[in-house]
């Protein structure tokens, strides 16, 4: 009987190594999918001043509540302008939106209520509340507080508030130098035609799409099954790199030669082989400098493989909040035999109550990489059960980004 490592053993052992690859600065266009390593304060109150909210006339509510209706104009305040006053408070200036709420007044009427003749203003309005149409100064975020933790992955919003407190460069996760390689002797370059024996290499370029997510540069490359060629490039890549993820080769085959490989070239194995479908023979281990994946070549082997275990370990490396592992209820019965933790491709929904629906897409197996099209998450069935049943709620994987 083979000696399988079961799900959470492995995933523990994958996070227990991993490495911390530092920090370095990058400009703050370049910084999109990054994983931030600042604290990001504001740098004054948000918004700076009380800020009009709407293009119109400013009075003091006073004379308003008093009766007054209508309001000599005593000029113009724009956005950009210093802070006007309104000198007499029974008069009013007209304030355009983005501008410092006048000294004095306190309320905002918009163009809409208010009839302008020449420089007098009329409220056609019967009701002004204090403060209306203005965005008071601190009300969002006061100088000195917290906006942004470390450890988030850079996104449109944050990028806005990194821009708005003035930061122009910010300080990153450093990426691990990165190599991607397929094996086999029955794959071609994607720009050539097969021959009947042949297949185009497909799973660098899924594989390198995680990657992409975070922003990390990949290199590639392509071994032949054959023993020597793959032992002289693996002592190269292990002397030049931080992250080898390989694909194919780690069965029982007569040309899997990847973990014998390894071993020789000094790798420390960590496990080879999990309890689980698709992605059994999965091997992982560690260098010097290097953390070596080298996942089954079946499409979908590879690729789960990715999502269960290489991204959490990424994101451990980088030092990336890591959001709760979503969970859904299964929509039909799913049986499932052998003893082993079953990832299964499904496509989800929501119910009428917003609960997450996954409904199976079987597909042909772990070859039937087109299948991965038409699901978007895996969900995660445990081993010691042959019968999931429609309602029960299960851990998902997602992996459209
Ligand atoms: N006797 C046994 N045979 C197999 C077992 C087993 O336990 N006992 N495990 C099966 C499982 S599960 C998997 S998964 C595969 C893993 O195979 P390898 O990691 O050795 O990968 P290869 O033999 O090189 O290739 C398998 C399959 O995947 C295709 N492939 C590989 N690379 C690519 C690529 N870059 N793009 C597209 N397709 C790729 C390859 O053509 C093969 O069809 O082993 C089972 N066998
Ligand atoms: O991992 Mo294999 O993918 O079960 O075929
Ligand atoms: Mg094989």
């Amino acid at each position: 009987m083979e000696n399988l490592i079961t799900v959470e053993d492995a995933l523990n052992l994958v996070l227990q190594h991993t490495r911390d690859f530092g920090t370095e600065s990058v400009e703050l266009e370049n910084a999109l999918g990054r994983i931030l390593r600042d604290e990001i304060v504001a740098d004054r109150d948000f918004p700076p001043y009380n800020r009009v909210t709407m293009d119109g006339i400013a009075i003091s509510h006073a004379a308003f509540k008093k009766g007054q209706r209508t309001f000599l104009i005593e000029g113009v305040a724009a956005a950009g302008d210093k802070q006007h006053e309104l000198r007499d408070s029974s008069a009013c200036l007209e304030v355009m939106t983005g501008a410092v709420m006048p000294r004095n007044a306190d309320a905002v009427i918009r163009y809409e209520d208010v009839f302008i003749d020449g420089r007098q203003a009329t409220i056609e309005v019967p009701a002004v509340t204090k403060h209306q149409n203005i965005h008071m100064k601190g009300e969002d975020r006061t100088a000195g507080s917290c906006i942004i933790t470390p450890g988030v992955k850079i996104s449109s919003p944050e990028i806005g508030v990194c821009a708005t407190v003035g930061k122009s460069t910010v300080r990153v996760s450093r990426f691990p130098k990165t190599i991607i390689i397929s094996t086999g002797d029955e794959l071609v370059d994607i720009h050539e035609v097969p021959e009947p024996h042949q297949i185009r290499r497909s799973n660098v370029y899924r594989l390198k799409t995680v990657l992409s997510y975070f922003g990390v540069p990949v290199e590639t490359a392509h071994l032949k099954d054959d023993e020597s060629e793959i032992s002289e490039a693996l002592d190269q890549y292990l002397k030049s790199y931080d992250l080898i993820l390989i694909s194919g080769g780690v069965s029982r085959g007569k040309f899997d030669f990847l973990p014998a490989a390894l071993e020789v070239a000094g790798v420390k194995k960590l496990f080879h082989k999990i309890k689980q479908r698709p992605g059994k023979p999965f091997w992982f281990g560690v260098h010097d400098r290097a953390t070596v994946f080298a996942f089954p070549g079946n499409p979908v082997s590879s690729f789960m493989c990715m999502q269960q275990y290489f991204k959490p370990w990424l994101q451990k490396c980088l030092h990336q909040q890591i959001p709760p592992q979503p969970r859904a209820m299964l929509t039909e019965d799913v049986h499932f035999k052998p003893d082993l933790t079953y990832f299964l491709e499904v496509k989800i929904s929501y119910s009428e109550n917003a609960e997450l629906l996954a409904t199976p897409v079987k597909g042909n197996g772990s070859g039937d990489l087109a299948n991965l099209v038409d699901a978007e998450a895996f969900i995660v069935l445990p081993s010691g059960k042959d019968l999931f049943q429609q309602g029960e709620v299960y851990p998902l994987i997602f992996y459209r980004e």
